[in-house]
């Protein structure tokens, strides 16, 4: 889905390839600074290679429109941003800006349900903790229902229990509806249980075999 030739971002990145598979879990691993955010920024066209190209589904990103991309692959970026306003407030957030139908309260309770987050949707965002607050702009973004989701460290909030709640969710989610994702995590266990695919970022290399072993997909 995601092919990357030569791609090189400033002093920070030099991956000669590396894949992301459509309708797979690929987890990004690696030391802190080592370029994971970096890469999801990418994928999403909020920053473009200074050197080489990436190919999504066969076409060069640079000739597709970032608005109608970001609609198709979307960032939950590793601390979102909450607005002034109620739970539903923020929950539609998204959808208003792409001017999309809000849905009934019904379907919104029901995504509350998902991220398990036991709120009013008339209740103020501002007082939710900040685990309460990872799970609020994870539901924003299910409801946005992407095609591809790049999630940066969704439950780096979380106790292990809620993580282990949310991560399965979100997978059985992207599993069911034959959706891809992209996920950072530091946690090993995380993406050794749930990734089809875990690729290894040491200094802005990729270091596991996955980058170069796969020069025909
Ligand atoms: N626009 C930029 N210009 C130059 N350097 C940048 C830019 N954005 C990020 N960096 C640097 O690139 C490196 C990688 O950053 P990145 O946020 O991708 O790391 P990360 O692996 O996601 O780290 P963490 O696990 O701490 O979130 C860091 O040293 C960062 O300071």
């Amino acid at each position: 889905m995601f092919k990357f030739i030569d791609v090189r971002y400033k002093g920070v990145l030099d991956l000669p390839t590396l894949y992301i598979e459509k309708e797979k879990i690929t987890t990004l691993v690696g030391a802190s600074g080592s370029g994971k955010t970096t890469i999801l920024k990418m994928l999403n066209k909020m920053i473009s290679p200074t050197q080489g190209r990436i190919l999504f589904n066969g076409v060069d990103l640079k000739e597709i429109n970032s608005v109608a991309h970001r609609r198709r692959v979307t960032m939950l970026s590793q601390s979102p941003a909450m607005f002034e306003g109620s739970i539903r407030d923020n929950l539609i957030a998204g959808l208003r800006f792409q001017q999309r139908e809000i849905p009934s309260d019904e379907v919104l309770y029901q995504v509350l349900e998902q991220v398990k987050l036991k709120k009013s949707l008339e209740s103020s965002a501002n007082t939710l903790s900040g685990g309460e607050k990872q799970r609020l702009a994870l539901g924003r973004v299910l409801i946005l229902n992407p095609d591809v989701y790049l999630l940066d460290e969704p439950s780096s909030a979380l106790d292990d229990e809620t993580e282990e709640i949310i991560i399965h969710m979100v997978t059985e989610h992207v599993r069911r509806e034959n959706k891809t994702l992209v996920m950072v995590t530091h946690s090993k266990a995380i993406a050794e249980k749930y990734s089809d695919t875990i690729i290894e970022i040491s200094e802005g290399r990729c270091s596991s075999r996955r980058c170069n072993n796969e020069r025909n997909h």
